[in-house]
């Protein structure tokens, strides 16, 4: 076996489905034996980023490991944002870059693609990975990857592997997985313990499920743990679409100003507020109506857990839920009021003009007539108008809040599960990478896709609306649908908006492009509620 294909194997064995990539001189070595091997199926795209955000797509909706391959330089530089996205949202992908080999190196001449030294894209991808290894050298080269791909997954987030082009076919062994690590028993026991005696003297309690129970596949595991708590369930705006399939007590999305009122109440007003596998940032706490003090909460994240002013350090996630469960046996006494939230539904089919939340009605009608179907998500107002939406299966950037990862992520979603995805995306983010459309009819997909088109970065209008330049003008995206295998149209009224979804569900084969035009300024009604909740607390 080579070198390439004892990669390629371990891969596999560590959860990988599929890889997506763009080649190039430095690469063409590896993606050859990618492509003779069969071992992993290869998709290529238009541009590095989709590239990135597509293999981040399919760790978020599958499990598993995600695989972007790219070439030296231009190519692993261009996708540097889609993976510092990963890492900032704990998505476990694995960057494959192809590299010099000895000779060239050492040949004295600067190469193509090189942009300070020959080291300088592995210095680079050191801020945004957990661990890194260049495979210089095939006796290590087993052991090398072992150790970086159970950090990728131990601590779900990125790793870079850089192949030398002039190593790919060096003689490998198999790789053998690493041993799970030791876990101390009796610091997880009195952890646990001191859990389950905050939760027990609380009023009430709630817990927040965070990203981490999905990139640990625990959304099962923690839905019957609320059930035996009694626990009502949260997630925040970044964790939206968590356990939406699992018989747990959801109660709803917080988002603090911008939410649900019974909702924010809940988290707010907990005196046992517990944060599992919940990213602290900002997006999902700093527009909390009243300020929560974090030092009352219980947060479990990045292997470890914090309650007031300690922490225990080496507690995976799982361990911690499966020691809960071993100590919670039966269903608790207590019961909490669950009001299941109801989602706008009936959308009138008139002559109106189309508002972000008739859009959600629309798709809740289409989910109630056909069945749900799951959301690749850009930021803008489009992610804001997913909260007005039934909950579904939806993965979206919604800490990291870049541009761009709605279309290849929906890409992704399809490569990796075979289910046709929803994609939501504003008229930017499409000019950004809605190109990679093109890409559908090679492969088979057929996403429908909701363009929120309102000619303009309305986001940044909104907090500063005296600025001409947030003007995006109108470029026909419907009009693009066609030559590039799919089926457009645009729509203006909330009548024209039921008919084209309608068309776009019963059509299979070809991507579906509904470019929905909204007035200028017309935002959702949780995007108004988000910007009047920022102002009102900025104010203070
Ligand atoms: C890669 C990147 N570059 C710039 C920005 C900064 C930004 C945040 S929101 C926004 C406007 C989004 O416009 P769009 O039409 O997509 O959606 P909407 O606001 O609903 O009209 C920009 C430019 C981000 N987040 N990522
Ligand atoms: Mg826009």
């Amino acid at each position: 076996m080579n070198l390439v294909e004892s990669l390629l194997h371990a891969l596999k064995d560590h959860g990988a489905h599929e890889i997506f990539g763009i080649p190039g001189d430095f690469a063409l070595p590896y993606f050859r034996i990618i492509e003779e091997s069969g071992i992993l199926p290869l998709y290529t795209l238009s541009h590095e980023p989709g590239v990135g955000f597509a293999a981040d797509a399919t760790a978020r909706i599958r499990g598993g490991l995600g695989v972007a391959a790219v070439t030296y330089g231009a190519g692993a530089f261009n996708m540097v944002n889609a993976i510092a996205a990963a890492y900032a949202e704990k998505s476990p992908v694995v960057v494959l870059s192809g590299g010099p080999g000895k000779g060239e190196a050492s040949s004295g001449l600067l190469l193509h693609h090189q942009a300070k030294t020959l080291d300088s894209q592995l210095q680079i991808f050191k801020e945004i990975t957990c661990d890194q290894v260049k495979l210089d050298d095939a006796a290590r080269a087993p052991a090398d990857i072992a150790r970086v791909l159970a950090n990728c997954l131990r601590n779900s987030e990125p790793v870079y592997i850089e192949i030398p082009r002039d190593m790919v076919r060096e003689a490998c062994a198999p790789v053998t997985r690493e041993a799970p690590r030791a876990l101390d028993r009796d610091a997880l026991g009195a952890c646990v313990d001191e859990i389950l005696a905050r939760l027990d003297v609380a009023k009430s309690p709630v817990l927040m499920a965070g990203v981490e129970v999905r990139r640990f596949g625990l959304e099962e595991k923690v839905a019957e743990l609320s059930r035996r708590l009694g626990l009502p369930v949260v997630t925040s705006f970044m964790g939206r679409g968590l356990l939406t399939d699992c018989d747990a007590p959801l109660v709803g999305t917080y988002m603090g100003v911008a939410g649900l009122p019974d909702v924010t109440q809940l988290v707010e007003g907990a005196d046992g507020l517990f944060l599992l596998g919940e990213i602290i940032s900002d997006t999902n706490f700093a527009v909390s109506e009243t300020r929560i003090d974090l030092r009352k909460t219980i947060q479990a994240h990045n292997g470890q857990v914090t309650l007031g002013y300690h922490s225990y350090a080496n507690m995976p996630l799982a361990a911690l839920v499966d020691e809960m469960l071993a100590r919670v046996k039966n269903g608790a006494e207590k019961t909490f009021p669950v009001a299941p939230h109801q989602y706008p539904r009936g959308l009138v089919a008139d002559g109106e003009t189309i508002a972000p939340t008739d859009i959600a009605k629309a798709v809740n009608d289409l989910f109630a007539a056909h069945g749900k179907l799951p959301i690749a998500s850009d930021i803008g107002d489009c992610l804001f108008t997913a909260m007005e939406i039934e909950q579904t299966a939806l993965i979206a950037p919604g800490y990291y809040a870049t541009m761009g990862f709605g279309v290849p992520a929906g890409l992704g979603l399809q490569a990796t599960s075979g289910q046709r995805p929803l994609i939501l995306v504003g008229d930017g983010a499409f000019q950004m990478t809605g190109w990679e459309l093109g890409n559908c009819k090679r492969y088979g997909f057929d996403p429908i896709v909701l363009l929120f088109n309102n000619a303009s970065w309305e986001m940044l209008r909104t907090f500063q609306p005296e600025s001409g330049f947030n003007d995006l003008g109108q470029w026909g995206y419907a009009e693009m649908a066609a030559p590039l295998g799919g089926d457009g149209v645009r729509v203006s009224t909330r009548a024209e908006l039921k008919a084209a979804l309608d068309k776009a569900i019963a059509t299979r084969g070809r991507f579906q492009l509904i470019e929905v035009t909204i007035p200028r300024g017309v935002l959702s009604t949780t995007l108004s509620r988000f910007v009047a909740g920022v102002k009102r607390i900025s104010t203070k």
